[in-house]
């Protein structure tokens, strides 16, 4: 139990299936952990291949009824959800902070974001249009129709347990699709309070189910590759996304990857020095550098290298680390013990590379897996903090001096998904935007995201858009109709 919940019914701890509570197999639950405490919070069901296998079939058995609703009445479900959401923002935040450890402010505000997809969504449910097209005959008539794809999979990470799943789960229902979602085991009651909002809401039984599992990889082999499924959704690492894109192949499943990024930063010469240290820390430290958008290799021009890295150290210095339900923290816990030591693994690779420590780079308090906001400086491309994803407090600085030369290191990597850009100059601004290879800019800010824009990367970082008028399109089928008089 989470101590503080005004709802404790949205503590939840079974699994969702086609409208009931139910246990999964027996002896085995998932062991949810408090990451800035270390202890239980909560043991859940994890379901068995056949349960889910259910939840697909009661997905189906549920598909025709749902998207035969209007798209106002889905609209209006979607409201009524997105209301019920926003009434509890503070028990959600509370679970959220309690099992993935980001501060409170930080988990209201996703809970926000999270609830600003549903009623994006809701919206766009009621503009789902077609066409009527010039005939190419004068005895035809030419539409074109949007329909619901079907049933949909979805996978969700850790790192945003509310916020990922709305993103995908709001669309889907939107479009007329029921959905079967498979979280993350290290934060599942996020996505089961969910569950019993979205219940409460008046969502069919069957229209949206969560089936936590400890055996992901057969979760996502029966999703990837059920004959139920006709979209697939992932939200998580670059590799696991390959694979379940593999095992999809098979039935030719459309698929929707958010995947993982390595988002470069550029800061020229000529950058607002303040804009840029700011812009750094909102892309930086933002779930202690546990997002898939985090500044992930900070490129400085080298006239301005030594006053923006002091600039930033001092900044990086101010921010507290701590367990997030206290005021005033910063920055909470890695996720979990392994996080901790690949972020250890990485900086003394650099150091032993002659890269510097200015700020940092120790675990932070007595035990657990919380990590000080760090700094590095000399950071050169050999170095494991540029090649790979850090998902970590830490800003890797490195030295470039020309233009050419930032846009060659910024594209060196086989993702990508955001980038961040801080000049003054609008020629260097077009020069790069043009140039950049990234799903998602930001120029002179860190703090990109919103419902409004298109979520989603470019090379490895992933397939398809989430949010915006693009991200109806993942759920839905073109018909096009000819009709001879
Ligand atoms: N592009 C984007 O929008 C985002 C990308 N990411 C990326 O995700 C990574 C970190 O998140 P993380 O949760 O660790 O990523 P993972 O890929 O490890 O896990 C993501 C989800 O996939 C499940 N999973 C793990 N292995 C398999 C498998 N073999 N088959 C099917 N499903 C599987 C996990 O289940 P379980 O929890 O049981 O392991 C979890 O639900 C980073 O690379 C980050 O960049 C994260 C968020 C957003
Ligand atoms: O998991 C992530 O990194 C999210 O996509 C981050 S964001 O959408 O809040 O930027």
């Amino acid at each position: 139990m989470i101590p503080g919940l005004k709802d404790p019914g949205l503590f939840r701890t079974q699994a969702f299936i086609d409208g009931t509570w139910t246990d999964g197999a027996p002896d085995t639950r998932i062991s949810v952990s408090d990451p800035a405490t270390g202890g239980g919070i909560a043991l859940v069901a994890s379901v068995s291949v056949a349960q889910a296998a259910q939840a697909l079939d009661s997905a189906a058995a549920a598909w025709s009824a749902w998207r035969a609703q209007t798209a106002k009445a889905r609209a209006d479900v979607l409201l009524d959800w997105y209301r019920l959401v926003l009434e509890a923002r503070e028990d959600l935040a509370l679970i959220l902070t309690s099992e993935q450890g980001k501060p409170l402010a930080e988990a209201l505000a996703e809970i926000d974001y999270g609830a600003s997809y549903i009623r994006w969504f809701a919206e766009e449910a009621r503009r789902i249009n077609g066409a009527i097209l010039p005939g190419h005959r004068s005895d035809v008539l030419l539409s074109v129709r949007k329909e619901p794809i079907g049933v949909v999979a979805a996978i969700t990470p850790w790192n945003f347990p509310n916020a990922m799943i709305t993103r995908k789960v709001a669309p889907a229902l939107a479009a007329g699709c029921p959905v079967v979602l498979k979280p993350a085991s290290a934060t599942p009651l996020s996505a089961l309070a969910l569950a019993e909002l979205a219940r409460r809401a008046g969502v069919p039984a069957g229209v949206f189910s969560v089936v936590p599992s400890r055996d992901s990889a057969t979760i996502g082999t029966l999703f990837a590759t059920s004959g139920v499924v006709r979209k697939l959704t992932f939200t998580g690492s670059t590799e696991v996304g390959r694979l379940l894109l593999a095992q999809a192949a098979g039935t030719i499943k459309k698929c929707s990857m958010e995947l993982g990024g390595n988002a470069p930063v550029l800061v020229f010469d000529d950058a607002d020095i303040p804009t840029a240290v700011q812009g750094v820390l909102a892309a930086k430290f933002r779930n202690a550098g546990q997002t898939c958008v985090c500044a992930n290799r900070i490129y400085v021009q080298s006239g301005i290298y030594t006053a923006f890295a002091a600039a930033l150290s001092d900044a990086v210095k101010g921010l507290t680390v701590g367990d997030g339900r206290q005021a005033g923290i910063a920055i909470g816990p890695l996720i979990d013990e392994a996080a901790a030591r690949k972020v250890e693994t990485l900086l003394a690779d650099a150091v032993g590379q002659g890269a510097r420590i200015a700020v940092g780079g120790q675990r932070a308090g007595a035990g657990g897996t919380f990590f000080q906001p760090t700094v590095v400086a000399e950071v050169t491309a050999a170095m494991r903090l540029v090649q790979e994803e850090i998902f970590g407090p830490v800003a890797p600085l490195v030295r470039f001096a020309t233009v050419e030369e930032a846009i060659a290191l910024a594209n060196a990597s086989d993702h990508g998904l955001a980038g961040y850009l801080f000049s003054q100059s609008p020629a260097t601004i077009e020069r790069i935007t043009n140039a950049v290879e990234v799903g998602m800019l930001g120029i002179n800010t860190g703090a990109i995201s919103t419902e409004v824009a298109p979520f989603g990367g470019v090379k490895q970082s992933g397939l398809g858009r989430e949010g915006a008028q693009l991200g109806m399109e993942d759920y839905l089928e073109t018909k096009y109709v000819c009709q001879q008089f």
